[in-house]
């Protein structure tokens, strides 16, 4: 379902000299559908810049990233948006909070993309955040003045609102207290006996071990640090 080969990637510092910074090389891995890829390397190594290729947010110098299909690192932006609509779904820690729209239109707006019935969508908005934990009475209201944590959960919510064949993880599990954890590691569990192809960077070495069947080690990658 992903299948990355022979990617590359450097940065450009055009603030100090325009100095070409090497940070991948080389780097190959496939996700299967049902499988779940963890991504492992010191900080640095570039664990984050290979997800955001994925992602098709990062520019890449050569190689292939195919996801289902259509290869990320030359597709035009259109297609590259049409697929994270209908596709790959992303789940960060961080909600970016469009003001005023209320929690649960916040939740179910991935479905209402994909024209799913409103009240469909909603009722699945509704079971997301009533599992992770958001009080009812809060989905009326905008997420902008929630906290840290009600915002992560909403953000996740959003994230598994629709059944992704591809999933980016992106630390889902940072900073939630012990009780939401389990939920998103059950999501996660879920998502992968559907059949969807996740691939995810996790610090919390206790979920990636439940949840992750490998590792990739991007170290290999890293120009310098590859052995
Ligand atoms: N926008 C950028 N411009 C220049 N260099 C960058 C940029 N983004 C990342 N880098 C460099 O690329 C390398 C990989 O960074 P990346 O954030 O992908 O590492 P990481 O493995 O995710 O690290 P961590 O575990 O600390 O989050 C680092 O040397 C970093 O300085």
């Amino acid at each position: 379902m992903i299948q990355i080969s022979n990617l590359s990637k450097s940065f450009t510092l055009h603030n100090q000299g325009g100095a070409v910074i090497p940070v991948m090389a080389g780097a190959a891995l496939t996700v299967a559908p049902g499988e779940c890829v963890g991504l492992v390397g010191q900080s640095g190594a570039g664990k984050s810049t290979l997800m955001r290729m994925v992602q098709g947010n990062y520019r890449t110098e050569g190689g292939q990233i195919l996801v289902a299909g259509l290869d990320v690192a030359r597709a035009a932006p259109r297609d590259i948006i049409r697929l994270r609509r209908q596709v790959m779904g992303h789940v960060s820690q961080f909600l970016r909070v469009v003001p005023r729209v209320p929690t649960l239109q916040v939740v179910a707006e991935p479905l209402l993309r994909l024209s799913v019935p409103r009240d469909e969508a909603e009722a699945r908005a509704a079971r997301l955040l009533a599992q992770l934990n958001i009080p009812e009475r809060l989905w009326s209201l905008s997420p902008t003045t929630f906290s840290g944590g009600e915002q992560q959960r909403v953000n996740i919510a959003r994230g598994f609102v629709h059944d992704y064949p591809v999933l980016l993880l992106d630390e889902p599990t940072a900073s939630l207290d012990a009780r939401n954890r389990e939920v998103v590691l059950d999501l996660i569990m879920q998502a992968k006996a559907r059949g969807a192809a996740l691939l995810g960077i996790f610090h919390d070495e206790g979920a990636r071990a439940r949840v992750c069947d490998r590792l990739v080690d991007v170290t290999a990658f890293t120009p310098g640090l590859a052995a």
